[in-house]
Parts: structure tokens; C-alpha cells; sequence
């Protein structure tokens, strides 16, 4: 559910004027909200409440995203006067058929044990770069890859995503796809994931990337774009050359069965060199194993290969670091990450090192000059 398809879009002049004038409202009088609208546009600079302690019809975390659509004079107001105007929204517009509801509740918050397998909770609690190294192997320059999720998480989660699927086409409703280059797939933090997913990056993935990719941000990322994307029969086909907009990116596969699919991937670069010569070492094939993620700079260039047969479907959290974007606005030197800055730097190396041994060479065959002190 879109907040935008469900409330009232009309002009927000008509959502100031309630006879309260301008000032904060601090009254909880229903009768005085009653006749308020939603702002058209969010206000994203407001820090909603957090609703995650109750137990309420929709995912908390749509609750706190409405909060930010609530009309100025009532970004104040005690919690459950906000929370009562919300419901009585969303009732008025939802008929029973638009409530998606969570098929398994238990995987839209975070619990390790049952989502991760042991490998990998002991290497993240134990978090030195030693433990890391023990369960991550790295088959190409900067592709890291450890098995990660339990069976029945996936399991769990591919059911949620073929829930929710259905529910989109029953209410027909149309989703975001999660990137230009997909068909098919879904946003996860659409369908009130996002908070888990926040958990993910935050204490599982940013601890990785940390050790693995501190140049480009992995010590800072604080915000995702988490979602899946599904290949077979009926699905997409295969994943073109690309970048992705992501500091950091975790690609786990939850299964099922399939033949194909594997991720090529060709070298990392800058925005001025993204279209550059592939050197031979670049080249990187890698096959999916359900269960086991792979962890690579957003600028590592990839796609995947045609899934055959069977249904691939991948879980995707596009990592950013806002810190990281910032810094590169006003950085002027070249970035170590990109494979062809760095052979451009090893060539002007190559070039002052020639100039100067030819220097030296040409001196050599001059009459030394003493100096008479
Ligand atoms: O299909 C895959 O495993 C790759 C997906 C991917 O690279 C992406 O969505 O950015
Ligand atoms: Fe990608």
C-alpha cells in the first residue's frame, strides 16, 4: 500500500486551516483533527514516534512513515491522539480486501538465531577482522562470500514474497519494481520489512563492510534499499552490465531450485571510468548457492546470467553511506577503489620512472663537474 493512493490529495492550503490558527496544538480533542488532511508532501525532516510496543492492524513502521504526512499542527500532539486520527484514515479509505496482513510475523523483526546460521553469529559477535576472515572467503579482488541464512528463513521469507505477490495482483495494485532493469521482484521495505532490514545493515553487514570496504563508506552506511528479484519461468530472464547505486551490496539467494543465474562480474570503477576496457584479471564468475551471500562495492561492475530453468529468487540490500556520497562531492584526488584510475596512476609511475632513468643515463655520459667549495 502507497500512503499517496489512499488519502485525500488536495491542496495544502485546505489542511492549515482549522480554526486553531498557526500555533502548536497540544489539546487532544478529536473534533478539532477531524476535518484535517494529509499534507500532500511528506515532512521527512520530522522524527515520527515509534509505534513498535503496540499491537496494531498495520506494520508499526507504516504508522511512523504516515506520521511524517500528518498536517503541521499536529506533528505535536500526544502519540495515541496522532495513532487514533491515523487508524480512523486508514479505515476510512482501506476496505478489508487492501489490508495486506504478514503471513510470518516473526521474520519482520530481527532474531538472529533463527535467521543466520551459527558460522555466522559467532563471527559477527566475536567481530575482529580474524573472525570475519575465518567464515568469508574471497574467490576475486573485492567479491566476499560466506554462507549466512538458515533454510528456514528462506523458506519463510519466500513465502512472505509470494503472499504479498498475490495480495498485489488480488487488490490490483501496482508496486514499484525494485530497480530500472526489473520486471519482476519487490521492494521489502514496501511491505513493512524495513526495520529489519535496518537491523541487518546496521549490525551485521556494516561490521563486514567495515573491515572489508572502508574506503568507500563501509564504516558509515546508514541507509538500504532492500529487495528481491526473481528469475525462472514467468520472471525475469537474466540481469544486464551495471553499477549498482549502493556503497556496499549483500546479494544472498534464498533458492529455490534453478540452473544458471551466476553473477559476472568485471572490475570496479569510477563514474569517469565506467565504461572502460575489462582487464583479464577483472573477470569474475560466480554461481549462487541458497543460503550464502555475496558482498561486493556497489561500483563493482555485474550482472547475471540467464536463469535456464527452475526459480532464482535473490534477496538484494543496496547499502549507502551518506557520509561517503558527501565526501566525494569535494574530493579531487583519484579514488583507490577504481581498477582503471589506479593502472592510470601505475602508468604515470612507469612514465616518471623511465623519464627520470633516462635522465640519470644522460648525465652519466656527461664530464663530471666538480665543486670547488
Ligand atoms: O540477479 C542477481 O543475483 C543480481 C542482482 C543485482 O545485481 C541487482 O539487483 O543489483
Ligand atoms: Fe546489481
Amino acid at each position: 500500500m502507497s500512503v499517496d493512493s489512499s488519502v485525500d490529495r488536495r491542496d495544502e492550503s485546505q489542511t492549515a486551516g482549522n480554526g486553531n490558527g498557526n500555533g502548536v496544538v497540544t489539546v487532544c480533542n478529536r473534533s478539532i483533527y477531524s476535518s484535517q488532511r494529509l499534507r500532500l508532501n511528506r515532512n521527512e525532516a520530522h522524527q515520527s514516534e515509534n509505534y513498535d510496543d503496540l499491537d496494531l492492524d498495520f506494520n508499526s513502521s507504516l504508522y511512523g512513515k504516515l506520521e511524517q504526512y500528518l498536517p503541521p499542527n499536529m506533528l505535536t500532539v500526544a502519540r495515541d491522539v496522532k495513532l487514533e486520527f491515523m487508524k480512523e484514515i486508514l479505515d476510512r479509505y482501506l476496505t478489508e480486501h487492501d489490508r495486506i496482513r504478514p503471513l510470518h510475523k516473526q521474520i519482520y523483526d530481527m532474531h538472529p538465531t533463527t535467521f543466520f546460521v551459527p558460522s555466522f553469529i559467532k563471527a559477527i559477535t566475536e567481530n575482529t577482522e580474524e573472525s570475519l576472515r575465518s567464515i568469508i572467503s574471497e574467490p576475486s579482488p573485492g567479491v566476499y562470500t560466506f554462507e549466512m541464512l538458515q533454510p528456514d528463513f528462506c523458506e519463510l521469507l519466500l513465502s512472505e514474497v509470494e503472499s504479498f505477490e498475490k495480495w498485489v495482483q488480488e487488490a490490483k495494485f501496482k508496486i514499484m519494481r525494485p530497480n530500472t532493469m526489473n520486471k519482476y521482484g519487490a521492494v521489502l521495505d514496501d511491505f513493512g520489512l524495513e526495520t529489519m532490514l535496518d537491523h541487518l545493515m546496521n549490525n551485521f553487514i556494516r561490521p563486514i563492510s567495515k573491515v572489508f570496504f572502508p574506503e568507500v563508506g563501509g564504516t558509515s552506511l546508514d541507509s538500504h534499499h532492500g529487495f528481491v528479484v526473481e528469475y525462472g519461468k514467468d520472471r525475469d530472464y537474466e540481469l544486464g552490465f551495471h553499477v549498482d547505486d549502493s556503497e556496499v551490496t549483500l546479494n544472498v539467494c534464498l533458492g529455490k531450485q534453478f540452473s544458471g543465474g551466476e553473477l559476472f562480474f568485471r572490475g570496479v570503477r569510477c563514474d569517469k571510468h565506467v565504461n572502460t576496457d575489462t582487464q583479464p584479471e577483472e573477470v569474475f564468475d560466480y554461481s549462487h548457492v541458497p543460503g550464502h551471500g555475496v558482498l561486493h562495492r556497489g561500483r563493482h561492475r555485474h550482472g547475471a546470467r540467464p536463469t535456464t530453468s527452475g526459480h532464482r529468487t535473490n534477496l538484494l540490500l543496496w547499502c549507502r553511506s551518506s557520509v561517503f556520497r558527501e565526501s566525494r562531492k569535494y574530493q579531487r584526488d583519484f579514488p583507490n577503489w577504481c581498477g582503471e584510475c589506479l593502472l592510470e596512476k601505475k602508468e604515470r609511475q612507469r612514465q616518471s620512472v623511465e623519464a627520470t632513468k633516462k635522465e640519470l643515463l644522460k648525465r652519466e655520459g656527461e664530464p663530471m663537474v666538480s665543486v670547488i667549495p
